[in-house]
């Protein structure tokens, strides 16, 4: 169920040399709700998702937690509320996948760092949700992309965050894997916690989300329920291409097909 507001996001503006890369963006997301963030490359996703792990600090505007800006928070405060799964799945080299999942436990660690019953057992069961209990004593190195990819995602549960972002989660994913990040989505959502989510799949974003943010050379194209955003115009807007947007004959979500390529400098600016 859809909560209150957990996150907010106001004018946030990031900067990297003399590009800007995040602009203006203001928006809200609430707890229990799961947000796709999409956008041609380059557009700003990795950024903006990082502006709320609190990885990159804006140049202007705010981000808040629970009504708190985060600039003020200890990066362990931080990581106590916010889980990120990144896009490149860099790993610790020489960790077995059962040592990664419970280091997502460390945040929530007392002085001496020691893991309880407790950690383990959440480690556990994350590691069954994301059907990586068999790959356990790998050490994460040997694991294929997309094992690695889901390992990561499980370390991301068991750190019990109030926020999950994940940036492109499916990307390395055969299509059942595809079905299991979504069902986790939509099974972590409903425990109350916010999902944030950059992902190019526009059908499964139209799935899996509540709400779609529409980015374009950083900024906010659109912000809205994924029948409202992926609209053939603001697709073409934002990707130069042109798109058939059909319901699903099956399902209660509609599909995306990329046509033609077309000048991106659109009737929308
Ligand atoms: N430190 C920096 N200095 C200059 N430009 C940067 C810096 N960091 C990122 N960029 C640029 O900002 C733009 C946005 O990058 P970002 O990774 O946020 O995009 P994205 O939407 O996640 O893209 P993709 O879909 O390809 O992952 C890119 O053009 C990138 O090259």
């Amino acid at each position: 169920m859809i909560g209150s507001t957990l996150l907010e996001l106001t004018e946030v503006t990031v900067i990297g040399g003399d590009t800007t890369i995040v602009d203006r963006v203001t928006t809200t997301a609430a707890a229990g709700s799961v947000i796709g963030l999409i956008g041609p490359n380059g557009a700003g996703k990795s950024t903006l998702l990082r502006t709320v792990t609190g990885t990159v600090r804006p140049a202007a505007g705010s981000v808040l937690i629970d009504g708190r800006p985060i600039r003020g928070w200890s990066a362990r405060e931080l990581a106590r509320a916010v889980a990120f799964v990144p896009q490149n799945t860099n790993v610790d080299f020489g960790f077995t996948v059962r040592d990664v999942v419970l280091m997502g436990r460390h945040p929530h660690l007392g002085r001496f760092g020691v893991e309880g019953p407790a950690d383990r057992e959440l480690a556990e069961a994350a590691l069954e949700r994301t059907g990586t209990a068999r790959l356990a004593d790998r050490v994460i190195t040997t694991l294929s992309g997309g094992e690695r990819q889901l390992v990561l995602i499980a370390k991301a549960l068991a750190q019990q965050p109030r926020i999950l972002v994940l940036d492109e989660p499916v990307s390395a994913l055969d299509l059942r894997h595809q079905l299991t990040v979504l069902r986790l989505i939509e099974a972590v959502a409903a425990t109350g916690c916010l999902v944030v989510v950059a992902i190019h799949d526009l059908e499964l974003a139209a799935r899996c989300c509540d709400r779609l943010l529409l980015l374009d050379r950083g900024r906010l194209l659109a912000d809205g329920p994924p029948a409202e955003v992926l609209r053939p115009d603001l697709i073409r807007a934002a990707f130069g291409v042109e798109a058939s947007v059909r319901p699903h004959p099956d399902l209660n979500t509609i599909t995306v097909t990329a046509l033609d390529a077309v000048d991106r400098e659109g009737e929308l600016r």
